[in-house]
């Protein structure tokens, strides 16, 4: 049996216009500001698709392309000058920076007010002890992707594969919040495929393409792929893939995420709903909730 292909593309376009409508409700104008150094060409996707629904969201977005020169000492600056402008409720920097940058200065510069992604240490520490706070927009995804098939995680067998404090971390902070029983995989694991073959619900976020074969899952388990991976097509271009075998993963999976289509629209419109988020606090009205 084939399974239901979860379709994030759609989800996520409900909920950018759900986001949209209650900025208008509020009166709001949520505005949103990308920082990029340097030309990372994961980022580059990222912030082409971003930019788009930023402003088909009616939110007012605004862009820093610095030269991946750029000293720490700069970016630092330009940091506190968004932080100070009332106009800017939101800020992210693109990560990864150039090496000559430490992205733990710089995130924990942001303002944790205007911290969208949820990387500072003030957010991800309120996450971890479950007080409203400005939550990481990948996982965040990944949650709702689940509970399209899920509507109540209880007591489900999840484990998130992956250890970062953008995506892994972060899963499985709030996957303990919804109650499931939580394992935490990385390359440290030992016999990680039948680890993940206890998964009721499979997170996968390693950055290792197509890492996740048939036999690593539970017939009829839930598979998110957070994976972003550019790989060369054979004709001289390149196609992304996640960090699961897609083709062969749907033959014994009940319900998969796509890649593209599945996590990444996802994350943008998680993007938006903090960035509202973030400007209801600016302005002392009552954040929705997505
Ligand atoms: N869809 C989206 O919106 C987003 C997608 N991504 C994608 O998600 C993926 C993960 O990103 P991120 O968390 O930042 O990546 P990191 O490289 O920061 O973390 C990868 C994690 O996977 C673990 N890992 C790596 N290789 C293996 C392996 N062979 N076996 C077991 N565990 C392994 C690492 O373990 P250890 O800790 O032991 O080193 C680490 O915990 C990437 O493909 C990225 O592009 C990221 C952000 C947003
Ligand atoms: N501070 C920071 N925050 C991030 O959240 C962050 C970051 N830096 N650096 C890069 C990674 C990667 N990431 C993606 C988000 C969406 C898509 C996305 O929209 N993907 C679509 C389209 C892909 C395509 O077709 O090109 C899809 O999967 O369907 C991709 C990648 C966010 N990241």
């Amino acid at each position: 049996m084939s399974a239901t292909i979860i379709d994030g593309k759609l989800l996520a376009e409900t909920i950018r216009q759900r986001v949209a409508d209650e900025a208008k409700r509020l009166g709001i104008t949520p505005g949103l500001t990308v920082v990029i150094v340097g030309e990372d060409p994961a980022s580059q996707v990222y912030v082409r698709n971003k930019v788009k629904q930023t402003e088909a969201a009616g939110f007012h977005g605004s862009e820093h392309r610095l030269p991946e020169s750029t000293s720490e000492a700069n970016l630092l600056k330009l940091v506190q000058t968004l932080n100070n402008d009332p106009s800017v409720h939101g800020i992210l920097v693109q990560l990864p920076l150039p090496d000559h940058i430490d992205p733990d200065l710089v995130i924990r510069t942001i303002d944790p007010a205007k911290d969208v992604d949820g990387f500072h240490p003030i957010n991800a520490g309120k996450l971890a002890v479950g007080q409203d706070s400005l939550v990481p927009c990948t996982p965040q995804g990944c949650i709702l992707l689940a509970k399209t098939v899920h509507p109540d995680l209880t007591g489900l067998n999840a484990v998130v594969l992956g250890r970062s404090n953008i995506v892994g971390k972060p899963v499985a902070q709030l996957l303990i919040q919804e109650s499931a029983t939580v394992t935490v995989a990385h390359s440290k694991t030992q016999d990680l495929s039948d680890v993940c073959a206890r998964a009721d619900l499979l997170v996968a976020a390693v950055g290792r393409a197509e890492l996740v074969k048939r036999h690593w899952i539970k017939p009829g388990a839930t598979v998110i792929d957070v994976g972003i991976n550019r790989v060369a097509d054979g004709l001289g271009k390149s196609r992304l893939v996640g960090d699961v075998a897609f083709n062969e993963a749907k033959e014994i999976a009940g319900a998969i995420t796509p890649v593209p289509g599945g996590v990444g629209p996802m994350t943008i419109a998680c993007l938006l709903a903090n960035t509202l988020k973030a400007a209801c606090w600016a302005e002392g009205k009552p954040a929705p909730t997505f």
